[in-house]
């Protein structure tokens, strides 16, 4: 544990002290780990990224998680100064769709293809078993992709991950400059997780393409029964999982179903996940920019899902009404929101049927005390991070002029400052987790003891 105090400490130290022109002294996760990519910059601009070493279990995620392209630094000696310029990001975006069987993932994957958005796609297809590209999607071909491969000889977050690598690797290598975004289809029973960490753990992946975002797309009419369903221990269930990990959720099928079983799954989808945004369609039919370019893992970009409200529910394209379903209008769970006179302090807590993944978010007007913080999110991540799923937030640090913004996918993490905060702007933290068996009090209690 001390070890991974030392790594984020020194981290966010580094943001609060970057102004210095030479910022000395890695961060033992770095001389000793194989994470390649910590970066530090005197730039306000720059990323800054980690991976937390807890040798004590395998390391999911075996290195740091960063959104910008490789460092143009030289190989650093012990001694040298961490000095990086971070080069503007011109990797190639990546979009996951995934879903449960049959919820329209393929439907979605055409509409795309032949919409008139001028973007060059390449696909990739998983599917299960040998089977030949779907018709529909051959005619998808003909009309907008780029490129379309399949990977139909195992599920793409377990038996195929290397050879999605390869894949992508082939595809660059190929295709390089004829080609503006990836569109990768999971199968339905896919966990994201190991998907998404594909992005960062693989070179090959990493240095050529960055992952913008994961869409899930949901069954109205009959993802409740699979999210109901109860798995054998250890056995994650792929629906929660689908939806925990979207940053864009499609609530598809609307035609199947009445407008209050559509408003009831969107509250059980908002327990789960409050970050991502929501929109109700059918066939799939959505803007294409609600699934492409939404830079859901560009911290700059974080900021849209971690407000006050939880996840949004847009309504754009929509010309009929909706029920507006408030988290307290639900009646199958609660939710408490305090509000503390002097801190502005406020969680939320969404009880819900799923009794394993839930969201919670934390927001708190004050500035942080960088080592208190370092301390406490430290500890969580290792021993919580299998069951912290996701994690994004936008921060005050003490010493810091400008906002900080972060993310993670269990014990990966990367953070780095956002813009100033403006003088009449309230300093007002927000946090939001996703993850199973979540105690908001406690996290609640333990971000607050890191206030000043
Ligand atoms: N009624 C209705 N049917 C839909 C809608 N969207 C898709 N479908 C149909 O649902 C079926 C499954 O759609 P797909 O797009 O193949 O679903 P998928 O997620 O790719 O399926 P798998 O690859 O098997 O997991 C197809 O017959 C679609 O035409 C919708 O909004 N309403």
């Amino acid at each position: 544990m001390a070890s991974l105090s030392i790594d984020i400490a020194t981290t966010f130290m580094g943001l609060a002290k970057r102004q210095t022109p030479h910022f000395r002294g890695l961060p033992t996760l770095w001389k000793t780990s194989k994470c390649q990519r910590f970066s530090l910059s005197t730039s306000s601009s720059s990323r800054i990224s980690f991976a937390i070493n807890n040798s004590s279990k395998p390391n999911r995620f075996s290195r740091g998680f960063t959104v910008s392209a490789t460092s143009t630094s030289a190989p650093q000696s012990e001694d040298s100064d961490i000095l990086t310029k971070i080069p503007q990001d011109n990797r190639i975006p990546a979009t996951i769709i995934t879903g449960f069987l049959g919820s329209g993932k393929t439907t979605l994957l055409n509409h795309i293809l032949t919409a008139d958005h001028g973007k060059r796609i390449a696909v990739i297809e998983n599917e299960y078993g040998e089977v030949d590209i779907d018709g529909s999607l051959v005619a998808a071909k003909a009309a907008g992709a780029e490129e379309i491969m399949m990977l139909n000889n195992g599920c793409l977050c377990c038996t195929v991950r290397g050879d999605l690598v390869r894949m992508i690797a082939e595809l660059v290598s190929r295709k390089k400059g004829k080609f503006d975004h990836i569109v990768i289809e999971t199968t339905g029973l896919a966990n994201p997780a190991p998907i998404i960490q594909t992005f960062y753990a693989e070179d090959q992946v990493f240095n050529d393409v960055k992952l913008d975002g994961v869409v899930t797309l949901v069954d109205s009419k009959h993802v409740g029964f699979h999210l109901d369903e109860t798995k054998p221990k250890g056995v994650v269930n792929e629906a929660v999982e689908q939806i925990a990990y979207a940053d864009r959720i499609i609530i598809n099928k609307t035609d199947l179903v009445g407008d209050s079983e559509v408003s009831s799954l969107i509250q059980r989808i908002k327990n789960i996940n409050s970050m991502a945004h929501l929109k109700r369609t059918q066939f799939g039919k959505v803007d294409l920019d609600y699934v492409l370019g939404i830079g859901g893992f560009d911290l700059e970009r974080i900021e849209s899902s971690v407000g006050a409200e939880g996840s949004k529910e847009d309504h754009t394209g929509h010309d009929h009404d909706h029920d507006h379903h408030h988290h307290h209008d639900h009646d199958h769970e609660h939710e408490h929101d305090h509000k503390h006179e002097h801190h502005d302090h406020h969680h939320s807590h969404d009880h819900t049927h799923d009794p394993g993944v839930s969201s919670v978010s934390i927001i708190c007007e004050g500035t942080l005390d960088l080592e208190k913080a370092n301390m406490w999110l430290g500890t969580l991540l290792m021993e919580r991070s299998d069951d912290i799923y996701r994690m994004k937030g936008l921060l005050s640090v003490e010493g810091m002029d400008e906002r900080f913004v972060f993310q993670g996918v269990h014990d990966i993490f990367q953070g780095s400052p956002d813009r100033p905060w403006k003088s009449d702007e309230p300093r007002t933290n927000k946090i939001v987790f996703i993850g199973k068996n979540l105690d908001a009090k406690e996290l609640e209690e333990g971000f607050k003891a890191c206030l000043t």
